[in-house]
């Protein structure tokens, strides 16, 4: 049992000269962030299915933060299927010292670290197992300079596996973020990134629906491509917000493939970011 471990209970802690080192005491496994980073938030933005849109969403809270004053980093923590880099037009390979690794940084001096810029060849796959791949997103934190940063924004892999755990238990993750689209087995698979957030002690800091409707450019009607939405009552059957609704919109999905999100201005989340 785990209070009588090494004959003692957790209670007992409190005053004893052995606190620190007792097995008997949950240990915390965050790791120290480098030296030359002070990052005053860090938001994860999850998903528990591929391809609902979570880097478009990443980048574009990203980029209402610094289109409102703040310095922000993205962390690509999307080990296996890297976009952030792409979408800002980075090819470069991130530089270093014997001091960290230094970040790229987009023409909206948005600070980005992803494992595109570190490989030879940006079309080079990554393949390498579960525990390699969590351990170079806790070198992302560990070993990369990210300096000054008010929020840094972490584009997580889909689903609740290594990489989401390791996050999760490395760095001081302030909330998440969990972006779903209409489908229903999507909405099946948010409870899944929420109970995993809940069993971590992370909050949730709401829900943001992607491809929630499409606009007809011609008479302007409203249309829901994907059938109607049951992220209200999921929301509310959970207890969190829903912090934002987006559109199909080509504009967004323009910049992305032309790699000039920096310039990009997306109001759909601005009330997303008041509430992180
Ligand atoms: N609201 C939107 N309007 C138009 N295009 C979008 C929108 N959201 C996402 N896209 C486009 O859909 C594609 C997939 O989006 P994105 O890469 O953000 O998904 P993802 O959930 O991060 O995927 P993965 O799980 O594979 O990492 C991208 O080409 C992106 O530009």
């Amino acid at each position: 049992m785990a209070e009588e471990q090494n004959g003692c209970k957790p209670s007992d802690c409190a005053g004893c000269a052995h606190a620190d080192s007792c097995g008997s005491k949950p240990q915390s496994l965050l790791k120290p962030a480098n030296p030359h980073s002070h990052v005053n938030k860090v938001i994860a933005v999850v998903s528990g299915k591929g391809g609902v849109g979570k880097s478009m969403v990443t980048a574009s809270l990203a980029r209402i933060m610094r289109e409102q004053g703040f310095n922000v980093g993205i962390m690509d923590a999307d080990i296996t299927g890297p976009s952030i880099p792409k979408m800002y037009g980075i090819h470069k390979q991130a530089m270093g010292t014997e001091e960290g690794i230094i970040p790229e940084e987009a023409k909206d001096g948005t600070k980005i670290m992803s494992v595109n810029l570190l490989l030879p060849n940006e079309s080079d796959p990554v393949i390498w197992r579960g525990p390699v791949i969590a351990n170079v997103v806790t070198q992302f934190w560990t070993d990369v300079m990210w300096g000054e940063l008010d929020y840094l924004f972490v584009d997580m892999p889909p689903g609740t596996g290594d990489v989401p755990l390791t996050v999760f238990q490395s760095l001081p993750v302030d909330g998440i973020v969990i972006v779903t689209s209409p489908q229903d087995l999507v909405q099946m698979i948010v409870k899944k990134a929420y109970n995993m957030a809940c069993q971590m002690d992370i909050p949730v800091l709401g829900i943001v629906e992607n491809y929630s409707y499409l606009v007809c450019p011609d008479c302007g009607k409203k249309i829901s491509v994907f059938g109607e939405s049951h992220v209200d009552e999921t929301a509310k059957e959970l207890d969190i917000p829903v912090i934002g609704k987006m559109p199909i919109d080509a504009g967004l999905a323009e910049a992305v493939e032309e790699e000039r999100f920096y310039e990009i201005s997306n109001d759909y989340l601005t009330d997303a970011v008041n509430k992180l």
